[in-house]
């Protein structure tokens, strides 16, 4: 049972057993709540015989009132413990779902957030969580600890009187018919009102992330327009779904409403019949004016256990998603990347790179050039298995890079992009994050290398001045040479540079440059880059194009030889005299 709950509600161990003992304690927490009825029968009886005997009607009633006060503290000591069993549990579980969830994306492809949207993602991580969160204190245990009790309850009473008991309980079953029949259609309206009010967070994170470039393109009344759109789509969805499981719900606690009719009706007959004392007949009324409010609470919780089911499959789908593994240690053979026949697509039918095969050796600085759109980010992250090949391999020092695990792989990687992620931290631990051991010496001069220092030391606080999100309040320079320091701290024997020097004047770039070919010894760079100042300081270069090796050489020979790389320099060339007129 355990196992079924686990993967019905994508939990773990330990939250389906927590489950299971929080519905076992808010079963004995209703039952306890039928306690005061027994009390109630065992004093009528007292005073009817009393009455009947001509006896004190108060005798017994010290006794009653001990037992009342008895009954008092153990209903509140089993309510306190379903309480803990509930919330307590709830809280720890769903901090271990988040954590599982993030260590799942943390070891997903790349190409797994390619295709799915990030605030979709941040939305499952915690919105999702957080509403599994409510489901699992408020609905789930009491519905199944509902379902459990109600059942001992009718047997008790079918038991007792089973004219009297099916006038009660019948109309239970037919009313949770009526919730069970309407989850199809609830479905149905919770899934499509996800979806739409998902796309309205989505629009409004792209509104927070684009309003430079919206406001630069004259866009701001167009981008509001269909942002209004999608907010009215999803005030309305929400409206129509919460109709829906309203109409059901509110239909299935009205039909509940009849079964005290029917107690009535039965009860009179059986009571004019003489088929059932005056006090039974009462107790059924008693138990019937009680017996709905947990159900009717059922109900509602059925209606948002559904809800949560939608929020526990969007989960399963991620969770269910094939991770790259493969081999925590490795021994490579020094540090050559061999792209040996490289095939990729980021998309089925969409080829990005075909047929690729060249060598970066270690020790050579190998630059990677071509026109835009022909596959140079896309090799070099492939190199450090971003993505996995569609055919052929890549080797580092002959170790085939998808057998690695990507972590494991990415030890002996510094990898530089153009588009530069700082987090919200100060400058010293955003460098620091090049290798978590480094001394402050060692991140000083990391940063003296990289050309940081002299901006670092007019920042408010220097070292430890915090960068704001991304490094929003810095330039793109900046931001580029905190990059390179943290690459430069890393010293790994595998360097990759996508543009890394392209946000840096030619003043910066020399001195950054030099930085860098102090480092490249006897290591494996690969370079992208589009100046050809750079690329001519390469021992190799490869031109790719359209997804093909065009040609392959040192830079200075294919510089002559007329080709691609010959016509590139060129135009670079006349480009350098170009002014706007
Ligand atoms: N994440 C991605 N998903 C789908 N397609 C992508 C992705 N990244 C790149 N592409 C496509 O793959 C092709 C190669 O892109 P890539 O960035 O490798 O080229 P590039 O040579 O580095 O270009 P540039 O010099 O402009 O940076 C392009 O057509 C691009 O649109």
């Amino acid at each position: 049972m355990i196992k079924k709950l686990q993967r019905h509600y994508a939990l773990t161990e330990g939250g389906a057993k927590d489950l299971v003992r929080a519905t076992l304690w808010t079963v004995a927490a209703n039952l306890s709540l039928m306690v005061p009825i027994g009390l109630l029968i065992m004093v009528l009886m007292d005073i009817i015989t009393a009455l009947s005997a001509g006896g004190d009607t108060a005798n017994g009633v010290w006794s009653s009132t001990a037992l009342a006060a008895v009954l008092v503290a153990v209903i509140y000591i089993v309510h306190w413990i379903q309480y803990k069993a509930l919330y307590i549990a709830v809280y720890d579980e769903s901090a271990n779902r988040r954590i599982r969830l993030a260590e799942k994306l943390r070891g997903l492809p790349l190409s797994f957030f390619g295709r799915r949207d990030l605030s979709d993602l941040t939305a499952t991580l915690m919105s999702d969580c957080s509403s599994l969160e409510q489901a699992f204190s408020h609905f789930v245990p009491q519905l199944y600890g509902t379902i459990i009790s109600t059942v001992i309850i009718a047997a008790g009473m079918l038991a007792f009187d089973w004219r009297l008991g099916l006038a009660v309980i019948w109309v239970v079953p037919v009313a949770a018919l009526l919730v069970v029949a309407s989850k199809k259609v609830q479905d149905k309206f919770g899934t499509r009102t996800l979806l739409v009010k998902r796309e309205a967070t989505d629009s409004l994170q792209e509104l927070l992330e684009t309003v430079k470039d919206i406001k630069a393109c004259n866009q701001k009344q167009a981008y509001l327009a269909s942002l209004e759109r999608k907010l009215g789509a999803a005030e309305s969805a929400t409206i129509r779904s919460e109709l829906v499981t309203g109409t059901c719900v509110t239909s299935a606690q009205a039909f509940l409403k009849i079964g005290l009719g029917t107690t009535v009706l039965v009860g009179i007959g059986l009571l004019v019949a003489g088929q059932v004392s005056l006090v039974v007949f009462l107790i059924y009324l008693i138990a019937a004016s009680r017996i709905y409010d947990p159900v009717k609470a059922a109900f509602e919780n059925m209606a948002a256990v559904y809800s949560a089911q939608i929020r526990i499959e969007r989960m399963r789908a991620i969770e269910e998603q094939p991770v790259q593994t493969g081999a925590d240690h490795y021994s490579p053979r020094g540090y050559d990347i061999v792209f040996d026949h490289v095939k990729f697509a980021y998309n089925e039918n969409e080829g990005v790179l075909e047929d690729i095969s060249f060598t970066a050796r270690q020790g050579e600085v190998t630059a990677l050039v071509g026109p835009s759109g022909g596959g140079k980010s896309t090799a070099a992250k492939l190199a450090a298995r971003f993505w996995d090949v569609n055919g052929g391999k890549i080797t580092l020092g002959g170790v085939d890079v998808s057998t690695v695990e990507p972590e494991a792989l990415l030890t002996n990687y510094a990898i530089v992009f153009q588009d530069v992620v700082l987090f919200s931290d100060t400058v010293m631990e955003n460098i620091r994050l090049g290798r978590r051991d480094a001394s402050d010496e060692e991140v000083f001069a990391a940063a003296r290398a990289a050309q940081c220092d002299e901006f670092v030391n007019k920042l408010p606080k220097g070292y430890g001045t915090m960068i704001g999100e991304n490094g929003s309040t810095l330039s793109g320079g900046e931001r580029q040479r905190i990059s390179i320091a943290r690459a430069l701290l890393k010293d790994a024997p595998v360097i990759l540079l996508d543009e890394a020097t392209a946000s840096l004047d030619v003043e910066n770039e020399t001195a950054v440059q030099a930085a860098i070919s102090g480092l490249v010894q006897n290591k494996t760079v690969l370079i992208i880059a589009h100046r050809m100042r750079t690329v001519m300081g390469a021992d190799k270069v490869v031109v790719l194009a359209d997804g093909k090796v065009v040609e392959t050489g040192a830079p200075e020979e294919l510089a002559k030889s007329g080709g691609m790389f010959a016509r590139m320099v060129e135009l670079q060339q006349e480009s350098a005299g170009w002014s706007i007129s």
